[in-house]
């Protein structure tokens, strides 16, 4: 990575020095508020260690969920409880970001404690990017660390403004690692290459299809996006979910593929459902015949053998978006044999990368996690770097 880390900085350079660290604690919750996943808490730890363990006093910073001003139920204490535990270490939480009582718990703090500010979106000058907001939020720090991968995707006051305010600005060891994995995976990776594009649409998918076209060797395409592609064949979907408006560009990209050498495997078969639920009936079908009035909701046993053997002659593997709707058992069955081939090529060699959101959702589901190469903390962020967009959180940081 061409942008400085912590690793660039020394215990003298961080000796009692207050530090900005801007994490993305945007974690799942339940209905009580209860967390349900602390994989973003737990992976903003190496970070924070690193500083304290260099004497730093580490101010972390966050976004949660998308509050319109102050609300109680998107308040960071939960997150403040959990990382205490995790870290082995009691985490101060303030009930703002800015202001005087920030100022007043920041200079209690002794070299190496920690404290989390509140939410910075109860202030709508964080997602603006407003300068006036920035300057404040970093007149409590020396100096900055992004760690927030999830969040790099976007230009806030807490991921860029307060890189103009605070010098050295530099990445965490989270960020650096999914650089590492993503653009590695990407630019210099071990052939063959294969992605794994799902999920339910074409639009939001088009870019990195389209980037992903340049650069592997195989795509293979699950999920409610195929449905596009067979109406644009002129096949008949039933009711499966297609982008009437997305016709012509799955047609360019058929082509795009050919013409570029790329294997680009779309189902043969799909298990098709009379409704949208988790007790609708099913059943498997060739894609030249699905019913009337039946909806495609998983890519079908044929399908999986042959992404099966595909996948296997591969080295190289990034996965983004589900093959079906994997939260009904029905027609998760597509989504769960492609985590485990996956899971099981891991060992033999093949770098596996999961790239965020409800991938990494379904690997989890199936308790496949921890056997992947890489796990991305960031569904967005992912998806835009893969495009071989900037991310502005990234590109504001100091270079090495
Ligand atoms: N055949 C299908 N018909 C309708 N919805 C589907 C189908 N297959 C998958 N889905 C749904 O797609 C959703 C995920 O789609 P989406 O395009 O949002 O992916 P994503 O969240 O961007 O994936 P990721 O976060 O991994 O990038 C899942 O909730 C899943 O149920
Ligand atoms: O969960 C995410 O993808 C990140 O935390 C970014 O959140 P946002 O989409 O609300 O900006």
């Amino acid at each position: 990575m061409s942008k400085k880390t912590v690793n660039d900085l020394s215990s003298s350079d961080l000796q009692g020095k207050r530090v900005l660290v801007r994490a993305d604690f945007n974690v799942p919750v339940d209905d009580q508020g209860k967390i349900t996943d602390d994989t973003r808490i737990r992976a903003a730890l190496p970070t924070i260690q690193n500083l304290t363990s260099k004497g730093a006093k580490v101010i972390l910073c966050s976004h949660f969920g998308r509050p319109k001003g102050a609300d109680d139920k998107l308040r960071l204490t939960p997150v403040a409880e959990r990382l205490s535990e995790v870290l082995g270490q009691s985490v101060v939480k303030c009930d703002d970001c800015i202001g005087d009582e920030v100022a007043a718990k920041v200079s209690a703090m002794n070299n190496g404690d920690v404290i989390l500010l509140e939410n910075v979106r109860f202030y709508p000058e964080e997602e603006k990017n407003d300068p006036e907001f920035a300057k404040k939020l970093a007149s409590i720090a020396d100096l900055y660390v992004n760690d927030a991968f999830g969040t790099a995707h976007r230009a806030h006051a807490s991921t860029e403004g307060v890189t103009h305010y605070l010098s050295p600005s530099v990445a965490g060891l989270l960020v650096e690692k999914e650089l590492q994995y993503l653009q590695n995976a990407i630019e210099n990776p071990q052939r063959p290459l294969a992605a794994i594009v799902g999920g339910s649409k074409v639009s939001s998918k088009i870019g990195v299809i389209d980037t992903l076209l340049d650069k592997v060797d195989y795509l293979l395409m699950g999920g409610g996006m195929i449905f596009t592609f067979y109406k644009a064949r002129g096949l008949n979907v039933g009711k499966s979910l297609v982008e009437e408006d997305k016709l012509e560009l799955a047609k360019t990209l058929e082509a795009k593929a050919k013409e570029r050498g790329v294997a680009l495997l779309l189902p043969t078969d799909v298990v098709v459902a009379d409704n949208f639920s988790p007790d609708a009936n099913a059943q498997t079908v060739s894609i030249e015949n699905i019913p009337d009035g039946w909806m495609g909701l998983d890519i079908g046993p044929d399908s999986i053998k042959v992404f099966q053997d595909a996948l296997n002659q591969c080295k190289s593997v990034i996965w983004n978006g589900p093959m079906g709707v994997f939260e009904f058992d029905k027609f998760a069955a597509g989504t769960e044999a492609i985590a485990r081939t996956l899971a099981d090529l891991t060992p033999k060699g093949t770098t596996t990368i999961i790239g965020g959101g409800d991938s990494v959702a379904a690997v989890e589901k199936v308790g496949l996690a921890s056997q992947m190469s890489h796990i991305s903390t960031g569904g967005g962020a992912s998806l835009e770097l893969l495009e071989g967009k900037e991310l502005p959180g990234i590109a504001a940081l100091d270079e090495a």
